[in-house]
């Protein structure tokens, strides 16, 4: 049987109840997929020898295109079909300074002569990345299509970057014969992440070293939910399944404060090198509030006096002092806090902070009416609102063969095409 020409692959964002920037230092973060906010990748094959990629999300109009010869396979370890081993390179200042240029060339080839920008150019160096070191000559593309579109706000604390790197990761595991289309069609459930030659753990792994083009020094967390899917723990690069806490409603309020993870990353390491007295003990303090949930949740509560329970609601807050401790606060988050606090619910910044998006729990206890007026006032000063519970489904994919890129680009709700399957 001859192998799809057009895939479609998706992947969720995420929000992190407890523990982030902690987990980047090995401590315990809490968290889940967002499966109503997703990124979606449609990949189609080409037969000339170029690679487009579509970036409209980034504000990017006309596509940018590379013949594939130009890609810096010297400078990444390419991978033999034949014995299965996949090394990744390591990710230094050299390669990722010709992946720029050889985007910037790609602009520059363009006759529509755009400006792009640092973000676009991350963006772009992550597919060129992943397309050189995965490519292994044996496929029957020559070439391909990529266009990107979400749901997700970019750059917002809500895992955007991790969804684009698991799903490029994914359809170029795809297209590049390393990985097929599995038979699952609504299975959810268990993985087993030690299982090396698993196809996820392959995507979760390529979609590791994507992120770390973005952001330099991640903890995994984010891709690993983004892959996985489910409501989880991780710690060191594990992560185990807490399904507990699936039911639990949030309110996510995004300040819109434009911030940038990479920064805000090696903000906190500079304060852990400067200070390690106070913030070794900030990050213990953390991890002593994710230890301390999961051992809520792993009493025997369910899940309504889980939302009513006092301390589970008050680590909340605490979880938050300690972020500001560590400087990834921002006035508009405190803003967020304040309206919530007002109606008796608590919120904590969540992701990478210094504004982005703030999590609130929504208790059973409080009224809709309340809820309604909560995101009146956040909306009324400019913040953008979605209600949400977290879990459901990680990468999911899609023989898109009888689906057009115009039907793609025009779909108000790509989820609805039928027939995606899932891993696990
Ligand atoms: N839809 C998209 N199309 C192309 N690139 C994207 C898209 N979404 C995210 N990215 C890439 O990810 C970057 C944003 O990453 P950043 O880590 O700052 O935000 P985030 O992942 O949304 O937040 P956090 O890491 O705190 O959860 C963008 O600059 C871009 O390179
Ligand atoms: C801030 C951080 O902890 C979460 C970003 O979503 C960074 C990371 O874990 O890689």
């Amino acid at each position: 049987m001859s192998s799809p020409s057009r895939y479609l692959v998706s992947a969720p964002g995420k929000v992190i109840l407890f523990g982030e920037h902690a987990v980047v230092y090995g401590k315990t973060a809490i968290a889940g997929s967002l499966d109503g906010l997703r990124t979606y990748v449609f990949f189609e094959k080409r037969d000339d020898g170029f690679l487009e990629l579509n970036l409209p999300k980034l504000g990017l109009q006309h596509p940018l295109l590379w013949p594939i010869s130009a890609l810096p396979y010297s400078k990444v370890t390419t991978v033999s079909k034949e014995n299965n081993s996949l090394q990744e390179s390591t990710i230094n200042e050299e390669l990722l300074k010709s992946l720029k240029e050889i985007v910037l060339d790609g602009n520059a080839g363009n006759k529509n002569n755009q400006e792009i920008n640092e973000l676009q150019q991350v963006a772009a160096s992550v597919f060129l990345y992943l397309y050189a070191s995965l490519e292994d000559k044996q496929t029957s593309w020559c070439g391909t299509t990529v266009h990107i579109a979400s749901n997700l706000p970019v750059g917002a604390g809500l895992g955007s970057s991790a969804a684009y790197s698991v799903c490029l990761a994914t359809g170029l595991l795809l297209v590049l014969g390393h990985i097929t289309i599995p038979n699952y069609g609504e299975k959810v459930g268990g993985f087993n992440i030690s299982d090396s030659s698993s196809p996820m753990n392959l995507i979760n792994r390529w979609a590791f070293q994507a992120e770390k083009i973005i952001h330099g020094t991640p903890s995994g967390i984010d891709n690993a939910v983004a892959t996985y899917g489910g409501a989880v723990s991780f710690s060191k690069g594990v992560m185990e399944n807490v399904i507990e806490f699936q039911s639990l409603r949030f309110l996510l309020t995004n300040t819109k404060v434009p911030r940038n993870t990479r920064t805000l990353v090696a903000n906190v390491r500079k304060l852990h090198d400067k200070c390690p007295h106070i913030v070794v003990p900030i990050l213990e303090a953390i991890e002593g509030i994710s230890s301390k949930f999961k051992e809520i949740i792993n009493s025997g509560d369910s899940q309504k006096e889980l939302n009513q329970n006092i301390e589970a609601i008050e680590l909340i807050d605490f979880n938050h002092y300690l972020l500001n401790s560590l400087r990834v606060g921002h006035p508009s988050i405190d803003k967020v806090r304040e309206i919530a606090a007002q109606y008796s619910l608590h919120s904590k910044l969540t992701g990478a902070g210094g504004g982005g998006c703030v999590l609130t729990l929504l208790r059973d206890d409080v009224p809709n009416d309340d809820i309604m007026k909560i995101m009146l006032n956040l909306t009324s000063i400019g913040f953008e609102c979605f209600e949400t519970k977290v879990g459901g489904h990680g990468i999911s994919i899609l023989d898109a063969s009888t689906i057009s890129k115009q039907e793609f680009l025009s779909s108000e709700n790509i989820q609805q095409f039928s027939g995606w399957k899932h891993f696990n």
